[in-house]
């Protein structure tokens, strides 16, 4: 991956060299601490050390047992975004699907519109305990039965080593994979957790974690080595200057879940203590005809971050008699994506608007595979130069332990403050 850094300095937040190189002494620390905790394979720190410490053979063999249509991974935020955003990416006579939410109407559409019998499903859930991804397994699991398919020959387990998940795989022997010790869901997309979906997908794992592993490599002691470490940094910086917010505008339909993984890597780790960064999501080119207005001319709050490939497959546009669009015909969407990404950049860097530029070389496994560890890199170094706590996430776990509560699923005072609702209804 390559990052430009070149536009997030001197714009309207006032960040120049100068500030960026004596913040390179920081990085240096922060990278000390970042690498300590890799070698100690602390909490959280272990998700770095994934592209050499994750085998992706179980996670083959239990995919290989499978001939499947399509593939249901069943769980929510960290246990379900980083598959997400690897099969969404990338081609495959694999369909796969995602049961990342509780709304009836949604997953009764859905199981209504698959072959079950043609289904694995993978419930992953780190925990083994969330609510959602427990509800929605159950519900599966009877669709399952009630279509006359034996879930336990179809589905496959990721979990931790405890837990009511956990349980279930012993009692029923299904196939289980670990997810590894001290890799928070949402660091979590290069493992187990991740890889499964992708593996049934028929996708590369060697070439996911190869990727992953040559971003690795280059995390040192400077920003300036390492476009994870940049975008980090270059992130921390803005936002202590006054963005306020991240807008990830990746210009590929087919990064849209990158978007969305990212925002929770982001809004998770780094909002604590009254700090962080809000994600934002945008995808380009459709939202440069919305959302740009406001990133170009609203409150200079934000940094925007344009991420693409350099190859993709192209479509030309046929010639056209009609007056006016000379231009567009015997050109291509190729050519008229990349025309649009660097007319926004260079918009946004005309009103002073920082951004930042990140690329792949395609949307391959190779490209995810640096895409996804450069941005967990650069999260961990801001959480580092920030001072917070990047891997735990107490403002979640208040709201699952309120609904919990709300439900009689055990005696949690956060139920109470629910029950206290202020109302002022206006009809
Ligand atoms: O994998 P699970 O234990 O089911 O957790 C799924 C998700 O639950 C919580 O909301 C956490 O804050 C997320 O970080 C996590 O990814």
């Amino acid at each position: 991956m390559q990052a430009d850094i070149g536009n997030a300095l001197d714009g309207a937040l006032g960040l120049d060299r100068a500030a960026l190189d004596d913040l390179d002494d920081r990085v240096a620390d922060a990278h000390e601490r970042i690498a300590s905790g890799r070698r100690e394979s602390e909490h959280g720190y272990a998700a770095l050390n994934l592209p050499e410490t994750c085998d992706p053979e179980p996670i083959r063999e239990a995919a290989a047992g499978f001939d499947p249509e399509s593939v249901l991974t069943v769980g929510i935020g960290g246990s379900a975004l980083g598959a997400a955003t690897i099969t969404d990416a990338l081609d495959s006579p694999v369909d796969a699907y995602y049961l990342d939410n509780v709304d009836p109407a949604w997953v009764r559409d859905l199981l209504d519109s698959l072959d079950l019998s043609e289904t694995v499903l993978n419930v992953v859930s780190r925990s083994g305990t969330t609510a959602e991804t427990l509800a929605n397994f159950l519900v599966v699991r009877e669709a399952m039965t009630d279509a006359g398919v034996d879930w336990t020959e179809r589905t496959v387990v990721t979990t931790g080593a405890e837990g009511n998940l956990r349980a279930m795989a012993e009692k029923h022997d299904l196939p289980a994979l670990d997810v590894p010790e001290g890799v928070p869901g949402r660091f979590s997309a290069l493992s187990t957790v991740g890889l499964f979906a992708a593996a049934v997908a028929g996708h590369d794992l060697d070439e996911l974690l190869a990727g992953a592993a040559s971003e690795a490599e280059k995390l040192s002691g400077s920003l300036y080595d390492s476009p994870g470490y940049a975008y980090g940094a270059v992130s921390y910086a803005l936002a202590e200057r006054g963005a306020a917010v991240n807008a990830m505008m990746p210009y590929a339909e087919s990064l849209e879940r990158f978007a969305e993984w990212y925002a929770q890597l982001w809004a998770e780790s780094l909002g604590k203590d009254g700090r962080g960064q809000t994600p934002a999501r945008a995808l380009g080119a459709t939202d440069q005809h919305s959302q740009l207005q406001l990133y170009r001319a609203g409150p200079a709050d934000k940094l925007v971050t344009l991420v693409r490939p350099r190859e993709s497959a192209d479509a030309g546009i046929p010639e056209t008699e009609l007056e006016g669009l000379e231009y567009l015909g015997g050109s291509s969407l190729g050519d008229l994506l990349d025309a649009e990404f660097r007319a926004t950049e260079a918009s946004l860097a005309a009103a002073g608007r920082e951004n930042v530029r990140l690329e792949i070389n395609r949307v391959d496994e190779r490209g995810l595979g640096e895409l996804l560890y450069a941005t967990e890199a650069a999260c961990v170094l801001y959480g580092e130069l920030a001072g917070v706590s990047t891997f735990t996430q107490p403002a979640v776990e208040w709201g699952k332990k309120a609904a919990r509560g709300l439900l009689g699923g055990g005696d949690f005072p956060e139920a109470d403050a629910v029950r206290g609702k202020r109302t002022l209804e206006i009809d």
